[in-house]
């Protein structure tokens, strides 16, 4: 491969001179036009990436999720379908900051040359896009990245980001033991499809989930999902559907608008004994409702959704009879403080703190042997270690029972989207442990009670002065915030609150519970008050409880 026709694409997609771009939480994310170059330079990263690799498939995705549907956002997906290693976030930094096209060529040999690479590899990429209106700019501004370096390029369409990680590791174990499915959509829809009939079929069937999608990519998805189950098992009706009207998607609707102001969506009437879950707009992310019988709103976050697994596949090994396979649970310090002590304390399961973003996460959680892990608004999955896959290998079934549960364990595994946390893949699990146990969402929601909970965003004028340590939970700067943090928290009974700057909105977060909702709300905007004050707030100051 040369670099030589590299200059010349590149000066079709020049940099904007007054922006500087940072890999983040989730990969690059700004509003949409503004993301040309960078997406341009990261099409020829991920050619990089793959001779990195020696020629294994990586993937590009471009989508900014449950943001505003001006902004779009561009990551890399690793080899088995995991984020890029974090090492490599610092070139793509670089790369997207190079302020000329000769820079971004010395940026690649730079590249090259630390990472050691064989630039005679074919590189080979995956890519596809959410259904965002700047989304065909970024797609052509990547296609000529992956042009210049002469890149073999496969373009999967519309899908979801979880759709687009399985296929990526679907192509690079192709013909291995390790063979994950079909590179398809349809070859999605049938493995996933598949794997939940076996577990519910010969259960009484389950009444309608409405799906609130986002107006997002995971809208024509899911429905494509549901023709191929085609079964009374996953009987669905779509709401917020439209992925066509300009500024629908997002906006009212969708997880993170559900988990954020805990109050249902837009587009949709809940009714008592009704089942309700949302998507984000790219479709990992997802969370569960119902309206009790009174007509109030109830949440089943990711905290719910990570312990109701959690406990069905403790039961499960336990019934399998296999004592030296342990279920472990990893969190954020997002996690509702009910939802860890009931995993200490009830569950009696493990469990650890991890930063935010499922990166993070997904590196604890392989290292448990069954490691389940979800972030409390909705984004997460279950990781079987290679320990675990050969205790079932190796399981001696005493008695049918055992046999049975060891098949469904074997059966989960297939079920769940290793390579990331799914939105379609998590809703077919919770959907089996279900109807498997007969639950309503009432009843699902009775292991625990959450603590009110309250997350703010406080807009500050150089969020970067903001550094913490402990899983995010304490500051070490601005100096001596910490302290006035703690010293508001030592105030309400159960109450608990951390600031950190977000990874993905130039905004710092203020998470705060307690045990009311007034102590919680007002913990909150304490926070809040005295971040705006003491760390340069800009804006209105946050107060609405003071
Ligand atoms: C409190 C919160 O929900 N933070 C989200 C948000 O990250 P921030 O770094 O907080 O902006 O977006 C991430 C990417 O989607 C997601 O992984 C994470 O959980
Ligand atoms: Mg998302």
């Amino acid at each position: 491969m040369s670099f030589a026709k590299v200059p010349e694409y590149s000066a079709k997609h020049p940099k904007p001179a007054d922006i500087t771009y940072e890999y983040g939480t989730a990969g690059f994310r700004t509003i949409g036009e503004n993301l040309e170059s960078t997406v341009f330079r990261v099409g020829l990263l991920a050619a990089l990436r793959s001779q990195s690799k020696q020629g294994k498939v990586i993937g590009v995705m471009i989508t900014a999720s449950h943001n505003h549907e001006r902004d779009n956002g561009v990551k890399l997906i690793d080899p088995l379908g995991e984020m890029l290693q974090q090492s490599w976030e610092a070139y793509c930094s670089k790369l997207a900051n190079a302020a000329s096209d000769a820079d971004v060529q010395s940026v690649l040999e730079e590249v090259v040359r630390a990472e050691n690479i064989d630039t005679s590899i074919k590189a080979k990429v995956a890519y596809a896009r959410d259904t965002r209106p700047s989304g065909p700019l970024l797609q052509g501004a990547l296609e000529d990245g992956l042009a210049a370096l002469d890149v073999d390029a496969s373009n999967y369409g519309i899908i979801t980001t979880p759709q687009l990680h399985y296929i990526v590791r679907c192509l690079n174990t192709a013909g291995t033991a390790a063979a994950y499915g079909e590179p398809s959509e349809g070859g999605y829809n049938s493995k996933y499809g598949k794997a939940f009939l076996r577990l519910v079929e010969g259960k009484p069937k389950p009444t309608t989930l409405h799906i609130d999608a986002a107006n997002g990519v995971g809208a024509p998805q899911v429905r494509k999902l549901a023709q191929s189950i085609d079964s009374p098992y996953f009987n669905i009706e779509v709401h917020n559907h439209d992925t066509e009207t300009l500024g629908k998607l997002n906006i009212n609707c969708g997880a993170d608008h559900v988990k954020s102001n805990q109050h249902q969506p837009a587009g949709v009437t809940i009714v008592p004994g009704g089942r309700y879950c949302s998507f984000d707009g790219d479709a990992d992310r997802i969370v569960y409702y119902y309206a009790d019988e009174s007509g109030h709103f109830h949440l089943l976050d990711g905290d719910k959704i990570s312990t109701l697994v959690a406990t069905y596949l403790r039961d499960l090994v336990s019934e399998a009879g296999i004592t030296d396979l342990q279920v472990g649970v990893v969190q954020t310090a997002y996690a509702n403080g009910s939802s860890t002590s009931y995993i200490k304390d009830s569950l009696k399961l493990p469990t650890v703190f991890a930063k935010t973003g499922v990166k993070h996460l997904h590196h604890k959680a392989e290292k448990m042997a069954i490691g389940v892990y979800f972030e409390a608004n909705g984004h997460g999955t279950v990781l079987f270690n290679p320990s675990a896959v050969d205790a079932l290998t190796n399981a001696d079934p005493k008695t049918p029972a055992q046999a049975d549960a060891i098949q469904r364990l074997w059966a989960l595994r297939d079920l769940i989207n290793e390579s990331v946390g799914d939105a379609m893949s998590d809703m077919l699990l919770v959907e089996t442990i279900l109807i498997c146990k007969q639950w309503t969402l009432e009843q699902w929601d009775m292991a625990y009670t959450d603590l009110p909970s309250r997350l703010l965003k406080v807009i500050v004028n150089d969020r970067s002065i903001f550094q913490t340590t402990n899983a995010e939970q304490t500051l070490t700067s601005p100096e001596g915030l910490q302290d006035v943090v703690d010293a508001i928290v030592a105030k309400f009974p159960k109450g608990r609150s951390f600031v950190r700057p977000s990874g993905t909105e130039d905004a710092v977060r203020v998470y705060a519970e307690a045990a009311t909702r007034h102590d919680c709300d007002q913990l909150a905007y304490t926070v809040a008050g005295a971040v705006f004050d003491k760390a340069g707030g800009r804006g209105e100051r946050p107060a609405e409880f003071l």
